[in-house]
């Protein structure tokens, strides 16, 4: 449904440019909610801004449901953006203006007869529960309110595609818990196709299909949410988990670290499980056939959609070739093993 190729964009010229993107595909089919995450200056905004022209990339071809759009301009390219809803962290609606007449402007700027805006509009308003503020003023409405209208707008024109950009940043965790709900109810009744950007992982995680990072301007790692969660294949991926996840082996340990494996240490692992490995007595049945004692020094369990995932950074102590068993052990029985380095046995 959306689709880039080699997208780049380049902010200004000569010595003072700034390359907000480079070489970007990225391919999000119908129906599925793909979140975009990265850092601050990382090029979220770009990216996003590029799929509906807002910014003309540099380079490349966006299209969207099968149509070019960096081959229109004009009129053409006005009417191909009426398939592309947008919303934005702070809601952009026009002050002056009712609920239900923010609702109605994109349809009266496309010329549409007061009957017909009026039955396009009643329903969408219902839909986001807003049905009893219609006559309210944007100041009379509280950010989540706000943004409930904002995506009826976004709505109006009945789009194939939702861009949102940043769109819980500004509101407090317990009204973006009911606006993510709301696009996923938004996702499942109307199959429309949702490409987010976000600096926040519990965003992804609640309800993104694949998540793509970005980093300097590129995208360098894309996975199922699921599969991101247990094993984030970059170092970036990985500080976002951990920092997520607030699981980090403890200071004092990081700092005895040491990279290669000897006589006299041992491994600390990061082990994450999934699946029927959750419910395995993994680590006693470890113990008991590989012979090596497993020390917990951090470990939790969270539901990832519907995945439960455990995750737990434990040192494997026993003779090396005892703990290299039991790292294939952990292995063969589909963990995700990092070894995160070796730690002196009587330090
Ligand atoms: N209009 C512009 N002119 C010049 N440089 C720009 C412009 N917009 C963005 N940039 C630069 O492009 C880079 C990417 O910015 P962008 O806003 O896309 O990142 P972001 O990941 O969305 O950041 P944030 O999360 O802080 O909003 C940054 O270095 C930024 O300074």
């Amino acid at each position: 449904m959306i689709r880039l190729r080699t997208v780049s964009k380049t902010y200004g010229s000569g010595p003072s440019a700034v390359t907000a993107l480079r070489n970007v595909d990225l391919h999000v089919p119908k129906g599925q909610i793909h979140g975009v995450i990265g850092l601050s200056g990382a090029g979220k905004s770009t990216l996003i801004r590029c799929v509906n022209l807002l910014e003309r990339p540099t380079q490349g071809i966006v299209s969207v449901d099968g149509q070019e759009l960096t081959g229109l301009s004009g009129t053409a390219l006005n009417q191909a953006r009426h398939r592309i809803g947008m919303i934005f962290q702070h809601f952009n609606l026009l002050t002056n203006r009712t609920v239900y007449r923010n609702v109605a402007l994109p349809l009266e700027l496309m010329g549409m007869a007061r009957g017909e805006i009026r039955e396009r509009v009643d329903p969408l308003l219902k839909m986001v529960g807003l049905d009893d503020k219609t006559d309210q003023y944007p100041a009379q409405l509280s950010g989540g309110q706000k943004q409930r209208v904002a995506i009826a707008r976004a709505l109006a024109s009945r789009p194939k595609v939702l861009l949102c950009d940043e769109a819980t940043s500004a509101l407090d965790p317990q009204t973006t818990g009911s606006i993510l709900a709301l696009l996923r109810d938004i996702n499942r009744q109307l199959g429309l196709t949702i490409l987010l950007i976000t600096h926040e992982m519990e965003v992804v995680k609640t309800i993104c299909h694949r998540v793509s990072l970005i980093s300097d301007g590129a995208l360098v790692e894309e996975a199922d949410v699921g599969d991101f969660f247990t094993a984030p294949r970059t170092e970036l991926g990985r500080r976002f988990l951990n920092d997520f996840l607030e699981l980090e082996p403890p200071r004092a340990l990081i700092e005895r670290l040491e990279a290669s494996p000897g006589e006299h240490n041992h491994p600390v692992v990061r082990l994450a499980f999934s699946g029927d490995a959750v419910s395995t007595p993994l680590i006693s049945r470890l113990a008991r056939e590989c012979g090596v004692d497993v020390s917990i020094l951090q470990a939790k369990v969270e539901s990832i959609q519907d995945r439960t995932l455990g995750l737990m950074i434990a040192e494997l102590m026993g003779p090396a070739e005892k703990t290299r068993e039991a790292i294939d052990y952990l292995e063969d029985h589909n963990l995700n093993v990092e070894v995160l380095g070796h730690v002196q046995r009587d330090a």
